[in-house]
């Protein structure tokens, strides 16, 4: 499947957005190293502790999507291996989660791509059936239905809809460009006199 980000860095398309990318508080953290999903959102609000919403949003959310879930920051492990499975087979990308985890060796077996503020072992209700298609917050950024979400090491990104395609293009301008200054660079050129940032002498 294509990367609906084209492949860039959640730090190059925040550069590249000319502010319209915004960046999730740095407590959402991918659940395993190498982690990376890029794609529109499917937003689910739920109450934190309770995962009943989750197991309804695997169930209804179309393939290609990534689910954007906010459970307020619960330290309840809300997704394991069983959703985790379950949303894998219905097509869905990954997960970005403002709450708890849990599995995350099982979550990077999978390859299936998880963004959470928590890793912790205790377990949730559920009894709250939760709300989809509705603007929800996450790591303090208000994500809309449909959105672009990227999350990589660095952390997580949220681009507006009609903001994506302008940023898109933007991001692979600035690649190129950091393709020449790091060419320059291992050729002996100094950070400083390629951006002319000064002399870069002591005082
Ligand atoms: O309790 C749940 O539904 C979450 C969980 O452990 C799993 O997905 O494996
Ligand atoms: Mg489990």
């Amino acid at each position: 499947m294509t990367d609906a980000a084209r492949g860039h860095s959640t730090a190059t398309l925040f550069e590249a957005s000319a502010g319209a990318a915004h960046a999730c508080d740095p407590g959402l953290r991918p659940s395993w190293q190498g982690a990376r999903v890029a794609g529109p959102a499917f937003t689910v609000q739920g109450i934190g502790g309770d995962n009943l919403a989750l197991h309804r949003a695997v169930a209804a959310a179309p393939a290609g999507s990534v689910l954007v879930v906010d459970l307020q920051g619960a330290r309840h492990g809300h997704l394991g291996e069983i959703l985790a499975v379950a949303a894998q087979q219905r097509g869905i990308l990954g997960l970005v989660v403002d709450g708890g985890v849990r599995d995350t060796a099982e979550q990077a077996e999978l390859d299936f791509p998880v963004f959470a503020r928590h890793i912790t072992v205790v377990g949730t209700g559920k009894d709250h059936p939760g709300t989809f298609d509705v603007p929800v917050r996450v790591g303090g950024v208000v994500v809309r239905p449909g959105d672009l979400v990227v999350g990589d090491a660095d952390g997580v990104v949220v681009l507006r809809a009609e903001a994506v395609a302008e940023t898109l293009d933007r991001s692979d301008e600035r690649v190129a460009a950091e393709q020449r200054a790091l060419a320059a660079i291992r050729g002996g050129v100094t950070t400083l006199e390629y951006y002319r940032l000064g002399s870069g002498s002591t005082p």
